[in-house]
């Protein structure tokens, strides 16, 4: 044990029961045998068997040995136990024991915090395992120390406070990370505060509530970090700054679509795990800008037509809660109304797969780690992002009318829609899938409303077409005119199509609002850019359920 480069072998006993714990620092991880009973009658009859010597064989057969094995990685915390069981038996005996705590995947992409302890008679031996195990979790630089936490206690079903007190700062607090955590007293509190806040403090900053929440800790911190690089956020063109402190999103909002599609699931304390064990996701990040003014920043789903009309509908029925969602689609999808105006924009290369893919993005996707050599080379050479690469395809102009006009940064999974909006997208790659849903018949759009029941194509219809791109053009028909910036090629190449001849269009003759993130936007002609792997998330993910 005192040479590091020595599996740690010694007599200890897990849970009573005698096994051998492995510590070995070339393959960091912690294994140990435990003797698992077959059942509950054999657990009873194998302990009368482990008194008895000579029954060893029948002692294994009924209790067969499972071998685990923890990274150091999922590591959370070591602690020695003799402050807990100074009770009489144990100082009879004399053993000495240390707990290790780590997380353990459990269904459907559920994480846990779980405990093995570990006894021995020597204490010497003891001591040396908690400080191999500590030197271990010291050499584990991507986990943060300091956090910066924000709490909104009115999202959702108003339980941020105590979801955060109750599951998540105990376990921030077993392995050892630090907060400063402030409750919001009104909207836009965080955002505002992270412009004054000293940053270089922290390791990360953790949004505690829903999207809406998770979106202006997204705000300030993007905006900070282009007020520090003095960066004009009004140029659509300019290639923004990322953001390097992670951000954490323990969920206790309405829908919580954001944490979803990056954890696979909803769960605070899943997603406190990854933040402690410092998981690392890029993500992309779309501006949107309205004739060279900001408007917004999306990470999930910016709707025109269908899902401009629910949110703007739904707003009205606050007071109903998030049924409000239901009631509201119900009555959208009754008006039928399509709008019309011109989309244009520039398909991205090939190489970063197609909307129509049959697999899904999941940690490790090798079309996003992809991305991040690219950005890294970028970035070294002072750019910022990925825009305007010499590959990139040729500008599309699209014009028609439309009952939806859907642009998915993610894949917009939610317990609801557990494949999204546009299953095949990705995370980090710096890329849309832009979904164009063309004026149908009501059982049509039913149809194409439904489609995430359906396992095959989802755009497998003659009145849906899907592109990804890597940055797109939108005017409705009555504002086509209201372009005004020529000296931008693509603009202009946009305003050669639409002449501004607008006679019987037979459209409802009222534009629609953006739906960006769930938050409505004040503009309809929108010019809108993916920013590759702006900012990052304490998450890994999506990973292969192995339990389902
Ligand atoms: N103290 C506060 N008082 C009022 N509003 C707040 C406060 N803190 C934050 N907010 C705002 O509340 C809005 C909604 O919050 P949040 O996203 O946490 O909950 P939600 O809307 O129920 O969940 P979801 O967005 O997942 O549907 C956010 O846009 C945020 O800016």
């Amino acid at each position: 044990m005192e040479s590091a480069r020595r599996p740690l072998v010694s007599q200890l006993w897990v849970k009573n029961r005698r096994n051998e714990a492995v510590l070995d620092p070339e393959r960091p991880a912690l294994s140990w045998k435990e003797l698992q009973p077959k059942s509950g009658r054999g657990l009873c009859l194998a302990r009368v068997l482990h008194r008895a010597r000579g029954l060893i064989g029948r002692l294994t057969e009924q209790y067969p040995s499972v071998c685990h094995s923890v990274p150091i990685s999922e590591i959370i915390a070591v602690e020695t136990e003799q402050k807990r069981y100074n009770s009489d038996t144990w100082q009879k005996f004399n053993h000495h024991a240390f707990t290790v705590h780590y997380a353990q995947r459990a269904q459907k992409h559920c994480w846990r915090c779980s405990a093995v302890t570990f006894w021995c008679k020597d204490e010497e031996l003891c001591h040396q395992w908690i400080q191999a195990i500590k030197k271990l979790l010291e050499l584990q630089t991507s986990r943060p120390k300091h956090l910066l936490v924000y709490i909104n206690p009115y999202g959702g079903k108003q339980q941020g406070k105590q979801i955060y007190e109750q599951k998540v700062a105990p376990l921030f607090s077993l392995a050892s990370i630090t907060t400063d955590v402030i409750v919001t007293e009104r909207a836009n509190h965080a955002k505002d505060d992270l412009f004054e806040v000293n940053l270089e403090k922290y390791d990360g900053v953790i949004s505690v509530g829903g999207d809406g929440m998770f979106s202006e800790v997204m705000h300030g911190l993007i905006g900070r970090m282009q007020k520090d690089s003095s960066i004009d956020q009004n140029n659509p063109s300019a290639p923004l700054a990322p953001c390097n402190l992670r951000i954490g999103i323990i969920p206790a909002g309405s829908t919580d679509c954001i944490c979803y599609a990056t954890v696979g699931i909803n769960d605070p304390v899943t997603s406190a795990l990854h933040i402690i064990i410092g998981d690392l996701q890029h993500m992309d990040v779309c501006s949107v800008h309205h004739n060279n003014t900001f408007l917004k920043y999306s990470v999930s789903l910016l709707g025109y037509g269908f899902y401009g009309d629910v949110l703007k509908d739904s707003e009205k029925n606050r007071w109903m809660g998030p049924t409000r969602y239901d009631f509201s689609g119900f009555k959208t999808f009754l008006s039928h109304h399509y709008y019309e105006g011109t989309v244009s924009f520039q398909q991205a290369n090939q190489t970063l797969g197609s909307p129509r893919d049959k697999s899904t993005c999941q940690s490790g996707c090798y079309i996003c780690k992809q991305s991040t050599q690219e950005v890294e080379e970028k970035r070294k050479r002072h750019h910022y992002n990925l825009e305007e690469t010499e590959d990139d395809g040729d500008w599309k102009v699209i014009r028609g009318k439309f009952m939806a006009i859907n642009a998915a940064n993610m894949s917009c999974a939610c317990p609801r829609s557990p494949k999204g909006l546009s299953p095949a997208a990705h995370l980090a790659a710096g890329t849309i899938d832009l979904i164009l849903v063309r004026r149908c018949s009501r059982l049509n759009f039913l149809r194409h409303l439904v489609r995430h029941k359906n396992q095959d194509d989802q755009f497998d219809l003659a009145f849906v077409e899907v592109y990804r791109v890597k940055t797109f053009l939108f005017t409705p028909k009555h504002s086509e005119n209201e372009d005004t910036d020529n000296k931008d090629v693509r603009k202009k190449h946009f305003n050669q199509i639409c002449n501004g001849n607008h006679s019987s269009c037979g459209c409802n003759h009222v534009n629609s609002i953006w739906n960006c993130d769930g938050e409505a936007l004040d503009h309809a002609a929108v010019e809108v850019r993916v920013h590759c792997q702006l900012i990052k998330l304490f998450a890994r993910g999506i990973e292969e359920d192995s339990k389902p």
